[in-house]
């Protein structure tokens, strides 16, 4: 795939800083069935965030109702100030969709899907640049049918971007990619969000979220459960130093560290401590706390083995809210 900053939006950068999505205590019901309950966040142009979370949290939910597809039960969704709902014309031109599953026809060759999605579009990228940017140049005169999952879903961020919209809808935009054309997907959101789009994706790759994110919010239950900056939730969530725990001693037998809580856990078959290190100075407490661990260590002519110390990851925060209610809020978007 070739870089999309040449295809940057045209209508982008006018400087307007409300932001391009808004949702406001959103609460969706299915029956007597409460899927979102009472979400809040707003996505700004330029700017891409990650609605993470566990099965049936009411992410597709909150993107539906940002579509257009249901109205709230309560509370606003607000797409460029304006209600969504039944996809007003003022918005069908500035909005785009990568959804979960695609509505593109097998028989069409790839060609044939792109040019008829350009006569839908009003002011459409031209076919060659489409082919180039999602790497389906040379598959241009096979049917879509032939395609495997992972080009369908290329042809799918193809058909969305072609529009040139201002925000785009991204619904697993990577599933079933290889993790070579994944990463030319996410140098393609790049540059679209660099174009100044605004982008909305929902992923179960939590690596992906931690390459594309500039904020992001994690959803269980129906609510958000943590949100903010990435950076900043991952450092809420503590620095981690890990070790194997050597024979014959047990998770009592190894030493309090400062700001740390020590838990057991098994790696790969194996008894593992984990120290979960927190405080305010996030520059140096992982470095004090792995000093303290090395000295007790030489006094006590033990060896440490498969030593590690590393910031926590997306994972750790997502772990701790799947395991977990009533997790508190680190910081709010
Ligand atoms: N049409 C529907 N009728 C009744 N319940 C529904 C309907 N659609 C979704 N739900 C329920 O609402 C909750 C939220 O579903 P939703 O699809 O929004 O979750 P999700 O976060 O997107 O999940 P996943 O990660 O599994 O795709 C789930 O408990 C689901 O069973």
């Amino acid at each position: 795939m070739t870089s999309a900053q040449q295809i940057s939006p045209a209508r982008t950068g006018t400087g307007i800083t409300a932001p391009a999505i808004s949702v406001r205590d959103l609460r969706q019901s299915y029956g007597d069935f409460e899927a979102v309950r009472g979400v809040s966040f707003g996505v700004g142009r330029g700017e891409l965030f990650a609605l993470l979370g566990t099965n049936g949290a009411g992410k597709t939910t909150t993107i539906e109702t940002l579509e257009g597809f249901r109205r709230p039960t309560s509370g606003e969704v607000r797409v460029f100030g304006t209600d969504p709902f039944g996809q007003p014309a003022s918005l069908r031109e500035r909005v785009d969709a990568v959804l979960q599953h695609s509505g593109v026809f097998g028989e069409l060759t790839v060609s044939e899907t792109v040019d008829l999605s350009r006569d839908l579009a009003a002011n459409p990228l031209d076919r060659d640049t489409v082919l180039r940017t999602i790497g389906l140049a040379d598959r241009a005169r096979v049917a879509v049918r032939q395609l495997s999952g992972g080009q369908k879903r290329r042809l799918d961020l193809g058909l969305a971007l072609l529009s040139q919209p201002e925000v785009l809808f991204l619904d697993e935009p990577t599933a079933g990619m290889d993790p070579e054309a994944r990463r030319a997907t996410w140098r393609v959101i790049e540059d679209l969000v660099a174009g100044g789009v605004a982008v909305l994706l929902t992923t179960h790759y939590l690596e992906e979220a931690e390459r594309l994110a500039d904020r992001i919010a994690i959803m269980h239950a129906g609510e958000v459960r943590v949100s903010g900056r990435i950076h900043e939730v991952l450092t809420g969530w503590g620095d981690r130093i890990g070790f194997r725990i050597p024979d014959g001693l047990r998770l009592d037998d190894l030493p309090d560290l400062s700001g740390a809580a020590a838990e057991a856990d098994i790696r790969e078959n194996e008894p593992w401590v984990s120290y979960v290190v927190t405080g305010d100075d996030t520059a140096g407490r992982g470095h004090r706390a792995m000093a303290e661990l090395l000295d007790w260590a030489r006094h006590n002519d033990v060896t440490l083995q498969r030593l590690e110390l590393r910031t926590a990851s997306l994972e750790d925060v997502f772990l701790s809210v799947a395991a977990q209610d009533g997790v508190a809020e680190l910081a709010t978007a």
